[in-house]
């Protein structure tokens, strides 16, 4: 189809964030429906920072299914797509728009196609869980165009046939995923703890790693797991049970020390699952254990801890801190032990909420080169900087759950064509 469109199209656009686990899914009991062997607890990410936007279309001009991921064509034939859109077909209801003469009944969804076009506002392939942010707002943008009257938990569990983490993208703070026990799913669904109001101090940064290397996708990684690790099963039958309880705990109270035990503790021992795992899995690099090493030696130095840190199947650090005093003594280190390398500008070295760069009185390159070791270093760490080991650092904070957009310059696919502008 080129040019014009010759009959009518309805169009809907969201947008959905991402989201990074305190408590960590890894491992399915059944791979289709994407059903994990224990519950996991995460926190959304601000979408200004870490987000899907997602434009879906529908028109009897459109003769399939096509889908267009940051501007390129991507195919939709995998089972989860597939998946998805079923779920979504299966549950949609009637529209009727009087004054443009368009009337769809909830049956004709069946027979209609349609065009989606979807942007991530950060690297798709980085290891910043883009496959959650994605499925959460298609789900979401698809489910609003075809007026599907259905709770966003019931949404959450769509989504998670998408991708296992997609489905605690669907509200914002910290979330749930209940693991169910029911054979076809339905009971295994995304629940909201608390609002991103609720923990408004937590600051989060995280340090984009430089790597090279192609690591095991999370799919594949945590099939390994569950066929080879005997940690795995004591992982999820006798640790993950008790500290879903205390996580829940620590984040009504707000009691930070709690909160940072918990989450480094778990993604140590996701690690730790990984390398049990044959052949061993090994997500984080020299610079990953590098963070491990400062984050731990100044909450050790502090006498409580300041920050926490996790690691999904990759070598990202994702850092949380109590608040954004904390936040400004953080980048201070990170930049001191990792300066950007000579051909980098401070300005898309660290990205996000840049304020908090201001606060902390790093404005300029010369400023970091100046930057004193912290007072840990002596006695703990070694004060050698590592320059050009870590890509870049985001800024942000925890946020929102999915929204829709309203304004026609945020669709991304054009009304006169059909296909992404
Ligand atoms: N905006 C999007 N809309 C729909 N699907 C998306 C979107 N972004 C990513 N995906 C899907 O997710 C896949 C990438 O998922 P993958 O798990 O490999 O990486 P990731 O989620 O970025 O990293 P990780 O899970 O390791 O944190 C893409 O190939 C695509 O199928
Ligand atoms: C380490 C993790 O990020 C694993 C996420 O795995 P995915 O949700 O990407 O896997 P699939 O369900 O196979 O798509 C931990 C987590 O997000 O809980």
């Amino acid at each position: 189809m080129v040019g014009e469109l010759d009959k009518w199209m309805l169009m809907a656009t969201a947008r959905a964030p991402t989201n990074i686990a305190v408590i960590k899914y890894w491992g399915k009991r059944d791979e289709t429906l994407i059903l994990p062997i224990n519950d996991s607890i995460s926190f959304t990410i601000d979408p200004d920072h870490l987000s899907a936007t997602t434009t879906v279309a529908v028109s009897p001009s459109f003769q399939e299914d096509r889908m267009w991921l940051n501007g390129k064509e991507i195919s939709l034939s995998g089972g989860r797509y597939q998946n998805c859109l079923r779920e979504l077909r299966n549950r949609a209801g009637d529209f009727e728009d009087k004054t443009r003469g368009m009337q769809i009944r909830k049956e004709d969804w069946k027979k209609l196609h349609f065009h989606i076009a979807s942007y991530n506002n950060f690297p798709t392939a980085a290891g910043l869980a883009s496959s959650a942010a994605g499925f959460a707002c298609l789900v979401f943008s698809l489910a609003k165009l075809m007026n599907v009257n259905e709770e966003i938990g019931q949404l959450s569990a769509i989504a998670r046939q998408g991708s296992g983490s997609a489905c605690r993208s669907l509200f914002g703070g910290f979330v749930k995923w209940t693991m169910g026990n029911q054979a076809n799913g339905s009971d295994s669904i995304a629940v909201q703890l608390v609002d991103e109001t609720h923990w408004d101090e937590l600051v989060i940064i995280v340090a984009v790693v430089s790597s090279r290397q192609k690591e095991t996708s999370s799919t594949s990684g945590m099939r390994e797991s569950v066929e080879t690790s005997s940690l795995l099963q004591h992982r999820a039958q006798a640790i993950v049970p008790n500290r879903i309880l205390q996580m829940e705990e620590s984040i009504k109270n707000r009691d930070f020390s709690s909160f940072a035990r918990l989450t480094c503790a778990d993604s140590n021992q996701f690690h730790a699952v990984c390398l049990d795992t044959s052949p061993p899995i090994f997500y984080m690099n020299d610079t990953s254990h590098r963070i491990i090493n400062i984050v731990e030696k100044w909450n050790q130095h502090e006498g409580i801890p300041q920050v926490a840190y996790t690691f999904d199947a990759g070598p990202n650090a994702v850092m949380i801190a109590r608040n954004r005093k904390t936040a400004t003594l953080l980048l201070q280190r990170l930049l001191f032990y990792f300066p950007p390398s000579p051909d980098h500008d401070l300005n898309s070295y660290v990205l996000g909420d840049k304020t908090i760069l201001q606060e902390a009185g790093l404005e300029s390159l010369n400023s970091i080169e100046s930057l004193e070791p912290p007072a840990e270093a002596k006695a703990n760490v070694s004060s050698q900087r590592h320059a050009g080991d870590v890509s870049y650092f985001i800024c942000t904070r925890p946020g929102k759950g999915p929204v829709v957009l309203l304004e026609d310059d945020e669709a991304l696919i054009s009304s006169q064509t059909g296909l992404p502008k």
